[in-house]
Parts: structure tokens; sequence; C-alpha cells
């Protein structure tokens, strides 16, 4: 597979009255031809940065970038003709139609005026485009942003939230039309806080927390890998499920309390687990591997899992991504 998109090393710093702060800190990404790419981190993770110095907005400190094979941002004007981006929501004339917008863009860009009409149709706005952007709803808003960046039949289309605003079933559309899109040899680059839906939609992931890759690779291969690491555990009819979980969690594991069970994070010896409890003469009826989804895997890599009797704070890291518990 060839690359669309490569970073390495990447480093930015912002510099400001209240001091200095890392926000890229030798930040890596590779995206191959033809896939759906998730581009995932917690909020001040370090996304728009990346995808902003990545389109020339903003100037890194040290790392190299490459798209299409060309290192920008030297090359960008080379190859800028073939990336779509959507990193903030665009404005538009709230007067104007959507068809008239598209044209305008069209003309502003040197693009063929039939591209118009086909991407009102890919994205599902054919039959409202001649109504004013005023009435658009927010979703049907993100759906023209969506045509605005296809107009130039990029070959690299970079989405930032494409989801946000929409209900469940433009969710789905969005959905499918980034698998067509995927399907036509495109290659999307897509970053989302619905897990769900980037499990769903995308090849292959990047996690990204406090500006440093956590993890990379297909759905499968980054599901896969987490796989064992939290186990479910039920006791025997009766028997104290909280104190249970008190006991583990005075030990250091990271519980959650469940109705009839309760899962151990991170609990790289599940032996240790029997053990402990088996030391209070409890035992335990049933101790299995939780098989991951990307929600888990996000929150135990990128330490945003709730923290226990508190709200968690911006940069504050949870106890469970520190290192494995009964190791
Ligand atoms: N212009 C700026 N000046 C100072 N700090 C900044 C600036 N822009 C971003 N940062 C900081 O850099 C870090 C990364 O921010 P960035 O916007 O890239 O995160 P993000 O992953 O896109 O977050 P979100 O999901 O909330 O949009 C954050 O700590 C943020 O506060």
């Amino acid at each position: 597979m060839t690359a669309v998109l490569e970073i390495s090393g990447l480093r930015k710093t912002y510099r400001s009255r209240k001091g200095v702060r890392n926000a890229l800190d030798g930040f890596d990404m590779v995206v191959e031809a033809g896939q759906v790419h998730g581009f995932l981190g917690p909020n001040g993770s370090g996304k728009t940065t990346t995808l902003r110095t990545l389109l020339g907005l903003i100037k890194p400190n040290e790392g190299r970038m490459a798209i299409l094979g060309q290192p920008v941002p030297q090359h960008l004007p080379q190859v800028a003709g073939q990336v779509g981006a959507i990193v903030e929501s665009p404005q538009f004339f709230a007067n104007l139609t959507a068809e008239t917008t598209l044209s305008l863009l069209a003309d502003a860009g040197g693009v063929d005026p039939r591209r118009v009409p086909a991407v009102l149709e890919l994205v599902g706005l054919r039959d409202r485009a001649k109504e004013r952007v005023k009435t658009y709803s927010l979703g049907m808003k993100q759906r023209l942003a969506v045509a605005s960046a296809l107009l130039k039949e990029p070959k690299l289309l970079i989405l930032d939230e494409p989801a946000n605003g929409l209900d469940p079933g433009g969710i789905r559309e969005m959905r499918t039309l980034m698998r067509d899109l995927s399907a036509s040899g495109m290659t999307v680059l897509l970053s989302s806080h619905i897990l769900g839906e980037i499990q769903l939609i995308c090849d292959s992931v990047t996690i990204i927390a406090a500006g440093r890759r956590v993890a990379a690779g297909s759905v499968a291969e980054v599901l896969a890998s987490h796989t064992s690491t939290t186990v479910r555990v039920r006791l025997e009819p009766g028997v104290d499920l909280p104190g249970a979980a008190e006991i583990l969690r005075a030990a250091g594991a990271a519980i959650t309390l469940e109705n009839d069970h309760f899962t151990v994070a991170n609990a790289g010896n599940p032996a240790q687990i029997t053990k402990l409890l088996a030391e209070r003469q409890i035992y335990v009826a049933e101790l299995t591997p939780v098989s991951a989804d990307l929600e888990d895997v996000f929150l135990e890599l990128t330490g945003t899992a709730p923290v226990d009797g508190g709200n968690r704070q911006v940069d504050q890291v949870s106890a469970a991504t520190r290192g494995g518990w009964g190791q």
C-alpha cells in the first residue's frame, strides 16, 4: 500500500503569557491510500493542531510531513488541488442557495461547473439545492461543507468532525457517503468523537493523546491489541459485590461496577484478582476477558475514563493509563 499522508516527529509548541504548551510532542501518523482513516483523541490532544499544520495554516517547530508523496508545507501548492479539507466549520453566505454557493466556489477554484449538481447529489442536497442556506439545518450545512470539499474531486479528503450536529439518519448517510468515496478510490481522513461511528466507518485509526500517537493500525488490530486487558468478574450469588470491588480498588485496580458484575481495566494478571478475593473468602464465579470496543480502547489509552467521585479536568490522566495493574 502507498501512503497518501505521512507525518513523523511533528512538534508544535504554543507560547503564551501563561507559558509554553507542547501541543504536538513528536507525533507520527501514516494514512494508506484508499482507506477511511479515523483520527481520534480527547479534547486538547492535538488533532486540530495536526490538521492545521498539515494544511500549512500553522508552522511546526519540528518534524516531517508529506501528502501524496510530496513534502509539505514546501510542496503544498503542488498537492493542494488534490486535497479537500474541512478543518473549521466553513461559513457560508446565508442568503445564497447551496447551488449558487457551490457554483461560486467552483468558479473561483477553476472547477468544471458540472461538478456542482454531481456533488449536490452525492451529499443528498439535490432537492434542497435551490433554497437559501439560512433555511438549512446544521446537518444540511455540514453536507454543504462536505460538498464544497468534494468539488475538486480530491484524492485526499480531510474532515474534522463531519458527523457533528447530524441526527442518526444523517450520520448513517454520512457513513454511506464516506464508504462510497473510499470505494471510488478516495482516501478519507476523519476526526471524530463518535467512536462507535469510527468503528463502523473506518478501516484504520490513529489515536493521539497529549500530542503523541498512542495507537495506530487497522481497527481490528487496535481492538485486538487491547482485548485481553479488561476482565469481567462475577461472584457467587449473594456475595457483596461493591465490597469485593472495594478490596481490589484498594489494591490499585481500576474497577467499573455494574449491576451484577464488575470489570477490572488494565488487568495484566487476572490471577491476582482471584487471589486477592480468595484471601478474604470471596470466590470468583466467572472471570472473562472483555472484548474491547473502540471506546474502551480510547478511554484506556488516552486516560480519559471518568474519574471516580469527581469531574475529570482537562489534561488530567486517569490512574488506569499509568501502567498495568496486577502485572
Ligand atoms: N493558539 C493557541 N495558543 C495556545 N495554545 C493553543 C493554541 N491552539 C491550541 N492550543 C493548545 O494546544 C493543545 C492542542 O489543541 P488542539 O486544538 O490541537 O486539540 P484538539 O485535539 O483539536 O482538541 P478538540 O477535540 O477539543 O478540538 C491544547 O492544549 C490547546 O489548548
